[in-house]
Order: structure tokens, then sequence, then C-alpha cells
């Protein structure tokens, strides 16, 4: 499995944010829901190593997270939550930073390769700052994306995108999610519905539930997965 997790735990201070959390991940696209505050960015912040765990393991491709951050960091594209960008880099040169950044030798065609399928193109002259909501997103996803990393770890990547837009970045997400682990948190069930193969949902800090949709819906008396996600969050 790409990523594999044992019993991890994040307290900040007196608060218990994720609690205890075990799960595997391999290719495919994983939806990870829960209510605000449920603990998915905080999961996702330790996964690629920004933030340290209280408590418990993990793994990436086989490298622990507490062990082996840089080789994690090697195999994984992230996406954080609030997309931080350099407002004053245009689009291409972002692209090239975090190439360097890589170390990825000769990257112009691949820049160009990414530009094209986050749809950047119409875009790609401008400064990041000048960009629009939806089209920073897409350089969000392009830098994440950009090594061909083994895993990708995107926390909320359609949001700000508009519904013309929306179609082709899922469809992005479900064509990387056929050789790639995908996690993927959003709060848009319809989305769900449109690009995860599984979905874990995270309530209080907690795995409420683990499995596929169609798992999920025949234990759920066929219950709509909003219904569900009310269900067992509340
Ligand atoms: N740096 C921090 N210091 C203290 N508490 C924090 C910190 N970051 C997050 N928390 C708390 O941890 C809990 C989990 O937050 P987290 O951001 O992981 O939730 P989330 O599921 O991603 O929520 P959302 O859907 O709103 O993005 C929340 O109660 C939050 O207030």
């Amino acid at each position: 499995m790409s990523i594999s997790v044992q019993a991890l735990t994040k307290i900040y201070g007196e608060q218990k944010a994720v609690d205890s959390i075990s799960f595997e991940a391999g290719p495919g696209v994983l939806g990870f829901l829960g209510p605000n505050g449920a603990g998915k960015s905080t999961t996702m912040k330790m996964l690629t190593c920004f933030i340290p765990q209280t408590e418990g393991t993990a793994s990436v491709c086989g490298f622990d997270i507490s062990k082996q951050p840089l080789e994690v960091k090697r195999n994984i594209g992230y996406l954080p939550e609030n997309n931080p960008l350099y407002a004053d880099m245009y689009v291409k040169e972002a692209l090239a930073f975090v190439a360097d950044i890589h170390k990825m030798q000769q990257p112009t065609q691949r820049i160009a390769e990414v530009i094209e399928q986050t749809g950047l193109g119409p875009e790609q002259h401008k400064r990041i700052g000048q960009l629009s909501k939806g089209y920073r997103q897409r350089v969000g996803l392009a830098q994440a994306i950009l090594h061909n990393p083994q895993v990708l770890i995107l926390d909320e990547p359609t949001s700000g995108l508009d519904p013309n837009q929306l179609i082709g970045i899922r469809q992005l997400i479900v064509d990387l999610g056929k050789t790639k682990t995908i996690v993927l948190s959003t709060h848009i069930m319809q989305e769900v519905e449109a690009v995860c193969d599984r979905v874990i949902i995270i309530n209080k800090g907690k795995i409420a539930a683990n499995d596929t949709l169609q798992g999920l819906r025949s234990k759920n008396g066929d219950k709509t997965l909003e219904n569900i996600f009310i269900g067992l969050t509340n």
C-alpha cells in the first residue's frame, strides 16, 4: 500500500485533533470527508511531514514520516488547503522554481505538460497575483503534480472553481487516480460520487467509516451519501 497509517494522533495543547486513526490506501482516489474541524487537514499535514504527529506512525511509499521525511516528500505532491503561492512570480516561473526544488533535469517539457493538463494555458503568462481564485487553484495543482509523485494529497482541490473548470479538474483527478494514490478532501458530495473509489469519513478526530461508495450505501439502506454523512457525523 502506498499509504499506511497506524494509530496516528495529533494533540494541539489540550485538543486531540486526530485521535488514533489507522487506514491504508493504494492507487485510486480516496475521499477524505468530515465536518469542519474533524481533523482532515491535520492528518494531511502529518502525512506530508508539515507537522509532526504526537503519537502513532505512518508511511508513504514505504518511507516513515518521522524518520524519512525527505523521501516522503519526494514521493508526495501536496495541495494545501489555503494553497499558498508566490504572488509575484509568473506561472511558468513558479513551476520552474518548484522543478528546481525537486532537482528536475530539463523541466521545460514537463512544465508545458502540466500547464496543458491543468488548463493553465490561457493564463500562463500572468503573474500569480493577477490570476483568479480558480486559476490559482490550478497553479497549486500543477505544482503538486509537477514531479510526477506516486501519492497526491489534495486538500479541497476544487474550491473556487467554476462549473466548467470543475469538470476538467475532476477528470484530471480521475485520470491521475488510475495509477496514483490520491487522498482528496472535499465537502462536495457530488464530487465524491464523481471521483472517489473509496471514502473515509472522519468525525471528531476518529474514523467513522472506511469503505467503498457502494459498500457505504449498501450498509446504510441505500441512503444518499449526504444523508449517510449526516448520520455518521451528527
Ligand atoms: N495549529 C493549530 N493549533 C491548535 N488547534 C488547531 C491547529 N490546527 C487545527 N487545530 C484544531 O484541530 C481541529 C482539527 O482541525 P483541522 O483543520 O484538521 O480540521 P478539518 O477537518 O480540516 O476542518 P475543515 O473542514 O474546516 O477544513 C480543529 O478543532 C482545529 O481548531
